[in-house]
């Protein structure tokens, strides 16, 4: 889209100076060549029978941009959609995977906004929503390739940028290819940001935009945009739900569907097999099919973001010989595009994934596409089979299937998508569970990601929709959790929750994240000012903690027991060990085993290092601990509180009140006199010999020093004159008190005393020269500084003190 600088250029005398005529000239010439494009588009039969892109009435921008980018057949969804939405119609387009719906909408855009002679001033012009960040970056990618010849400007606005930027930048596009979220937000948040001129909306993968995880954020969105729009709606499993049609003001849609009448709802070079392997030995048929398979391009699709981590980090450290390579939907915008460009440039690989890559990604020349969780329904499955065999090339797609997974082939038959049995050589297949256990074993990190890959897969199949497909009573769950190398099966139970896709659309509710593409079904992250119960913080750990999402269960679950519309898992023990391990040491390996520590009436969980260091601290601790309350002993060693109410009677049988209380006094005084006459002796004890010893010390001082002769500062002695005393040099140093050690009662006390007389140094000595009393004077700015030999520690000394400040 570099060619408006041309243009602008285009029309200028050889001096640079504007030339009118020809400028006019061109313009009309323009206008006549609009006219007559216009025209052809008017009389074109949409049903005519079109072979190439140049059969179609389109600009030469577009059409040279088309051949640069070495287009020139098109395909069956091309040769239908592009006429008509050519001529204004809204258009529902379906058709299968990899042939060619991107160009079916992005040809259409560019020439709606060529037609209409749409400039930089006109704002935003059309508008392509995707439901993935992936997918939305490829659709630009395109969209550049083709459209470098027009002037148009264009953006990507798929979050994981910085917002205030972004919306700098929006104001000057005139198409928007985005994420629904993100682009919401900016409809809301960003001043200035026009779309009342808009006029095109394309939704690529509609039926998953219009799906429920993005049904507020559409809706909102649509909310903006004015109605007098042209909209395209594009799918390999499009629905005509009349609900969609009216929620995006469709007028009078052409249904497009150029493969409905075929044979198969896949691409037919696409061979389909599906493999009937237990959920427990899942793992060794994947591992034995990519050890066969070391020279292919492969995906491996996975029913959750943790379930992806899991295999690629422990099938990476088997080393299986192929390079490994994982993506998901919690994983940083930028480590996403970094891989998605490191797969695409692979000639041999293997990707681990979600569904975050399942819809419309073009990854070049996938040899094979492995579902090893089987999908939620026949149309995820038909998305994912389709990232291979795209437009003409071949490829190959294998389902694995645990036994009781096996009615999911009804549900394909009924989507007519034929698919074959294969059986997996016996021979070729190794068994991994040792490995992995050792692996597991030896590292907590794996051990834990394993863990929670158990619960999420188990929580996946409990929630599916489709029971009959997912029936989680069937799953040997101890069986299961050996085959992932685990040394023992986490618990998990039921509560009433949500149905899967709204777990798994979670993170979408709040829109404005940006985040829309999440598919992982980790549910939605917590504002930041929320405050959070520890459970909840330690839930939100990345580093592994096992129960962290039974946690986030335990604690979101309780505010999700008003939905009724399914059951979810959460677990059955709070603690276990494994989870008090994680939760101990975050998840590293040879983390502390947790504590619970009674204190006063109170349990504290020591889980944390944080924790145990409270443990040492015995102010802090003072705050769970009871206040207490005083005691005094008697002779025979029994505590008696300070107040003890006597009996009445008691009381009456020893004497008068009025004399029992002077009598009580009386004693209480006599006590409190002589521990007074003992404390007194006891501090003057004390004082006198912290004299002694301050004596003792400066004695040593002088000494020392004087050792030391007049060679040089007092550090001298040590490395000095000492060596010749046969002494240790630094005995002297050792024998003056250090700050903060040894500090019993009485130094304490000393140190808080107010500040001795300082016996001055040979070297403090204050006999400056006049010339450096004066540079002394002037080194301090001005201030007026007045030197004492002493401390004011009397009336006179004070006297003098304030003398020498008044004085100039
Ligand atoms: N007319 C054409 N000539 C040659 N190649 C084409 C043509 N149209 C599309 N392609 C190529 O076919 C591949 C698939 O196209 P595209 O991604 O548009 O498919 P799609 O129908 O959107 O698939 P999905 O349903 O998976 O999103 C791309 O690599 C694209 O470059």
């Amino acid at each position: 889209m570099a060619a408006g600088v041309k243009k602008a250029t285009a029309g200028r005398g050889k001096q640079g100076k504007p030339n009118t005529e020809a400028r006019s000239l061109k313009r009309k010439r323009e206008q006549e060549d609009l006219e007559k494009l216009q025209k052809t588009v008017d009389e074109l039969d949409p049903k005519s029978d079109l072979k190439n892109f140049t059969d179609l009435p389109l600009c030469e921008a577009t059409a040279s941009g088309l051949r640069a980018s070495h287009f020139e057949v098109l395909t069956d969804v091309q040769r239908a959609a592009i006429p008509l939405a050519l001529k204004g119609n809204d258009v529902l387009g379906a058709a299968k995977t990899g042939s060619g719906k991107t160009l079916a909408f992005l040809v259409p855009v560019l020439e709606k906004l060529y037609r209409a002679r749409w400039t930089e001033y006109d704002g935003l012009g059309a508008l392509i929503i995707s439901p993935t960040r992936e997918l939305a970056v490829q659709i630009f990618e395109v969209l550049r390739k083709i459209g470098r010849h027009h002037a148009f400007s264009a953006g990507l606005v798929i979050g994981g940028k910085n917002l205030k930027e972004e919306a700098e930048r929006l104001g000057r596009m005139n198409i928007l290819v985005c994420t629904p979220g993100r682009m919401l937000q900016h409809l809301d948040q960003t001043a200035g940001f026009d779309v009342d001129n808009l006029q095109m909306l394309v939704l690529d993968e509609a039926d998953r935009i219009m799906d429920m995880g993005f049904q507020s954020a559409v809706d909102a969105l649509v909310e903006h945009l004015p109605k007098t729009r042209q909209t395209l709606l594009f799918s390999a499993t499009q629905s005509k739900r009349v609900s969609d049609l009216a929620r995006l003001s469709l007028k009078d849609p052409e249904y497009v569907s150029v493969h409905e009448k075929a044979d198969a709802a896949t691409p037919s070079n696409l061979q389909q097999h599906y493999i009937v392997t237990p959920l427990v030995e899942k793992l060794d048929t994947l591992w034995s099919f990519l050890r066969t398979n070391l020279k292919a391009k492969i995906i491996v699709f996975l029913s959750s973001g943790k379930q992806v981590r899991f295999v690629f980090e422990s099938f990476k450290r088997m080393q299986p010989g192929i390079p490994l390579l994982h993506l998901h939907g919690r994983q940083k915008q930028v480590a996403r595009m970094e891989i998605t460009s490191r797969f695409t440039s692979a000639k041999y690989a293997c990707l681990f994934a979600t569904d975050v890559v399942a819809r419309g990604v073009d990854f070049p020349a996938v040899d094979w596409v492995i579902q090893a969780d089987c999908p939620e329904d026949a149309d995820t499955y038909i998305h994912r089979v389709g990232r291979t065999a795209r437009y003409e090339s071949k490829g190959r797609a294998v389902l694995f299937l645990d036994p009781n997974e096996e009615g999911f082939l009804k549900r394909l038959e009924q989507k007519n998508v034929p698919i074959q049995k294969v059986n997996v050589r016996e021979k070729k297949k190794k068994s991994i569970t040792n490995e992995l256990q050792s692996l597991c074993f030896k590292s907590a990190d794996l051990k834990y990601l394993g863990q929670k890959a158990f619960i999420s897969y188990t929580r996946s199949v409990f929630l599916q929709k489709d029971k009959e497909v997912f029936q989680f009573d069937k799953l040997d769950l101890d069986a299961f959790a050996a085959s992932l190398g685990l040394p023992g099966t986490p618990q998990v139970k039921f509560q009433k929750g949500q149905d899967i896709k709204r777990l798994k659309n979670a993170s979408r509710a709040a829109m404005s994240s940006g985040s829309e593409d999440e598919s992982d079904g980790e549910g939605p992250k917590p504002k930041k000012d929320e405050v959070r119960t520890k459970y909840q913080k330690m839930a939100e750990r990345q580093n592994q903690d096992v129960l962290s999402s039974h946690y986030r269960k335990l604690v979101v679950g309780e505010e999700d027991d008003e939905d009724d519309d399914g059951d979810f898992l959460s677990v059955k023990r709070v603690l276990d060990d494994d989870a008090l391990d994680s939760a101990a040491g975050g998840a590293g390996e040879g983390a502390a085993e947790p504590k619970v520590v009674t204190l006063g009436k109170q349990e504290l969980i020591i889980d944390s290092h944080r924790r145990e260091k409270l443990l040492r601290s015995k102010k802090k601790l003072a705050k769970y601990m009871d206040k207490g309350s005083r005691l005094v002993f008697d002779d025979d060693g029994v505590g008696h509180a300070i107040y003890e109410l006597q009996g009445e009677d008691d009381f009456h049988q020893e004497g008068p009140a009025e004399q029992l209380r002077r009598e009580f006094v009386e004693a209480e005084s006599n006590k409190v006199r002589e521990a007074d006459v003992e404390d007194k002796e006891a501090a003057k004890k004390r004082r006198k010999e912290k004299r002694e010893r301050q004596r003792a010390r400066e004695r040593e001082e002088l000494l020392g020093l004087e050792v030391g002769g007049t060679g040089g500062p007092q550090v001298a002695v040590a490395g000095g004159a000492a060596g010749e005393m046969d002494e240790d040099p630094l005995a002297l140093l050792r024998s003056l008190p250090i700050p903060g050690e040894d500090g019993d009662e009485e130094e304490e006390e000393e140190r808080n005393e107010p500040p001795r007389k300082r016996v001055k140094k040979w070297f403090e000595d204050g006999e400056d020269t006049d010339e450096e009393k004066k540079k002394k004077k002037k080194g301090k700015r001005g201030k007026k500084v007045i030197e004492m030999d002493h401390e004011p520690d009397n009336l006179e000394d004070l006297e003098a003190l304030a003398a020498g400040l008044l004085e100039d």
